[in-house]
């Protein structure tokens, strides 16, 4: 609002909202200020030119065209209005018919939409216009239906934008229904650029309607709007052309001061939504699940997590790439498994399948995967299973809150999508989530936005929301990334605090060995999407066996590091997924590989793939200062 405000104090925003003002004035009390004079019949003058009696002069009636000119501005802009509201319901029901109906029927949905917006508008709108009959309702079904297509794809696109935050991808993983996602996530964010647009069009909207009157298909007699009175007034263009010009400069002017108004807000708001863009769209990512079904009893009541060739796939080109390519490992009871590898080796796509959260295109497939002895590919919908047992914590704890909403409310969110707990309930829960993750003075912090809080506040507030059930598995993907030294030391406490105290299971990804090494039991090393050293993490830094896990922890300086040396790097670039090589993915950029290694892919054996495992390296083998991630 205080942005709408700013924009109405600008030249564009005062000329704009000042002819709105007056637009809008008039639709209200026009009517009943000037009904009478508008009505009346001077037999005596009709078709009578501009004079001090009459100043725009009379009709073929001798009804008084200024009067009428006003008083026909509510009927105008109340048209204009209802078509446009349809237009923008409509179109953003379609523009959302992804989320809500799933990609089956909503992709379909969106073609069509696009097709629309590409056939001329003009068209679309008569053809509804003889298909609803003639008549103001015909009309305004016809416009608003018309214009619906536009405002699909708008919303669409905005939608898309929003959902692809990481405070959506939370809300779905707490199991939050789609139309409350749409409600509650997707709508308070598009809302803006909505009404900007929706704004503008009205005034495109006033033209159709004038358009469509004008050629008989709008308002019948004896009402009548602006576009009716200029039908009405061509007939005499030549000898009286005020009775056309005047309702047309009407149409003109209201449109302007719809125009102008959004534009002015439009502007207004185009620095203000960089902005807020930029501060919510730094990657975090967050997604909170809690109280799983019990195990059946053939399944190890230990075993939270199972992965067995865990294969992740996408479309590219007319090609498939495999960024995933067969992980296997599990995860127990209130084990800590960290996951380490240069960028782009897997960690977060492994992440995000073993939660469900990996949607199309890309192709999730799996032995077996299963979260507490439930098969997540089973064909049922686990959305409770998962938003119960699993938390998520992400990297940049920004963006993992939706700005639009207090910090408690979205805690409380989850609590009552899957405990049935009450507003009071939920509410209660997330505050005494916020001070169990030690956020000082919680009653207070609850009621504040995320942009109140510090990053490391905002990271520990999403742990805190990951424990609003009673998660049996944490995934943090990079969670201290984003985050000072001080403060990370802060969160990592948290994380293991959590785990040791409620005996939570743990995948920690991370770029830092260092931190995996401290944090974690055991710690599984990717490389071109598999696992390719899986091994204690007490082991890492003395008794690592895989030429890459050491090329790694050699990357690491420690205190005996010599600083006038420069920094170890590992020789080489990752892997692109989309061209694996044959033989060992990792050959090309090992000082051990031979041809073996180069033609035949070791499989892991004995928490190692490698075809020499433990053989002593050439010193130093780490010596291309190329950048390297981990
Ligand atoms: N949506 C996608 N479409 C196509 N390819 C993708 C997509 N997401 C990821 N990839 C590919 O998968 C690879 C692995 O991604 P992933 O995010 O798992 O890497 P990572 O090991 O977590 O790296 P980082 O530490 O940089 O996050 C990426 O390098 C990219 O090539």
């Amino acid at each position: 609002m205080q942005r709408w405000s700013r924009a109405a104090r600008t030249p564009l925003g005062i000329v704009g909202f000042g002819l709105l003002a007056v637009t809008l004035f008039l639709a209200v009390f026009a009517p009943l200020i000037w009904h009478r004079q508008a009505g009346d019949y001077d037999t005596d003058n009709l078709l009578a030119g501009a004079s001090g009696e009459h100043w725009f002069g009379t009709d073929n009636l001798g009804r008084d065209i200024f009067y009428r000119v006003l008083v026909a501005t509510r009927l105008s802009i109340t048209l204009a209005v209802s078509a446009t509201l349809i237009a923008v319901v409509v179109g953003v029901v379609l523009g959302a018919a992804p989320t809500l109906l799933g990609r089956w029927i909503g992709r379909p949905l969106i073609g069509l939409v696009n097709i629309l917006v590409a056939f001329p508008g003009l068209l679309l709108v008569l053809f509804f216009a003889i298909v609803f009959g003639v008549g103001a309702k015909g009309a305004v079904l016809a416009v608003g239906l018309a214009g619906a297509p536009t405002f699909a794809r708008l919303g669409h696109t905005l939608m898309a934008a929003v959902a692809g935050r990481d405070f959506v991808a939370a809300a779905r993983a707490s199991g939050v229904r789609p139309g409350r996602i749409l409600v509650r996530h997707l709508l308070p964010n598009i809302a803006e650029p909505l009404i900007v647009n929706a704004t503008i069009g009205a005034g495109g909207v006033l033209l159709s309607f004038a358009g469509l009157s004008f050629l008989g298909l709008g308002v019948q007699s004896p009402d009548y709007d602006w576009g009716r009175m200029m039908q009405d007034g061509l007939g005499g263009i030549y000898v009286h052309p005020l009775a056309a010009l005047a309702p047309g400069a009407a149409v003109i002017i209201a449109g302007l001061a719809f125009n102008l108004s959004g534009e002015a807000v439009a502007r207004a708001l185009g620095v203000q939504v960089d902005v807020a863009w930029r501060a919510v769209v730094t990657p975090t990512r967050h997604r909170a699940r809690a109280a799983a079904p019990p195990p059946a009893d053939d399944v190890d009541p230990d075993l939270v997590l199972d992965v067995a060739n865990l294969r992740v796939a996408f479309p590219h080109g007319g090609d498939v790439i495999r960024p995933v390519r067969g992980v296997t490992f599990q995860v127990r009871r209130g084990e800590a498994v960290g996951i380490v590898g240069e960028s782009g080796s897997g960690k977060s796509l492994t992440a995000l399948a073993v939660a469900d959260l990996l949607e199309f295109p890309a192709q999730v497939d799996a032995d077996r995967l299963a979260v507490l002895g439930t098969d997540l590919h089973d064909g049922t919908d686990h959305r409770h299973l998962l938003g119960t047992s699993v938390a998520m914590v992400f990297q940049d704890p920004m963006t993992s809150f939706n700005p639009a909403h207090r910090v408690g409310a979205q805690l409380a969110e989850a609590a009552r999508a899957h405990q049935g707990a009450t507003r009071k309930q939920a509410w209660r829960r997330a505050v005494d989530r916020l001070s169990a993750v030690h956020i000082h003075d919680p009653h207070r912090r609850a009621r504040q936005y995320p942009f109140e809080f510090s990053g490391g506040m905002r990271q520990r507030a999403m742990i805190g929301m990951g424990l609003m059930g009673a998660p049996k598995l944490i995934v943090a993907d990079e969670p201290t990334t984003a985050l000072d030294v001080t403060v990370q030391r802060q969160v990592l406490d948290m994380l293991r605090e959590v785990r040791t105290t409620d005996d939570v299971a743990l995948i920690l990804i991370s770029h830092d060995v260092s931190v995996v090494a401290e944090v974690c039991d055991r710690v599984m090393v990717m490389y071109a999407g598999r696992v390719v050293e899986d091994l204690p993490a007490a082991d890492l830094a003395v008794a690592a066996r895989h030429p890459y896990t050491r090329a790694l922890v050699a990357a690491v300086p420690d205190m005996h590091s010599d600083l006038d040396a420069p920094l170890a790097t590992i020789f080489g670039q990752p892997v692109d997924p989309a061209h694996v090589p044959d033989g060992c993915a990792y050959a090309a950029r090992c000082p051990l590989a031979d041809r073996r290694c180069r033609t035949q892919e070791p499989t892991l054996t004995s928490g190692v793939a490698c075809w020499h495992p433990g053989e002593s390296l050439p010193v130093p083998h780490a010596r291309d200062a190329r950048e390297v991630d981990a």
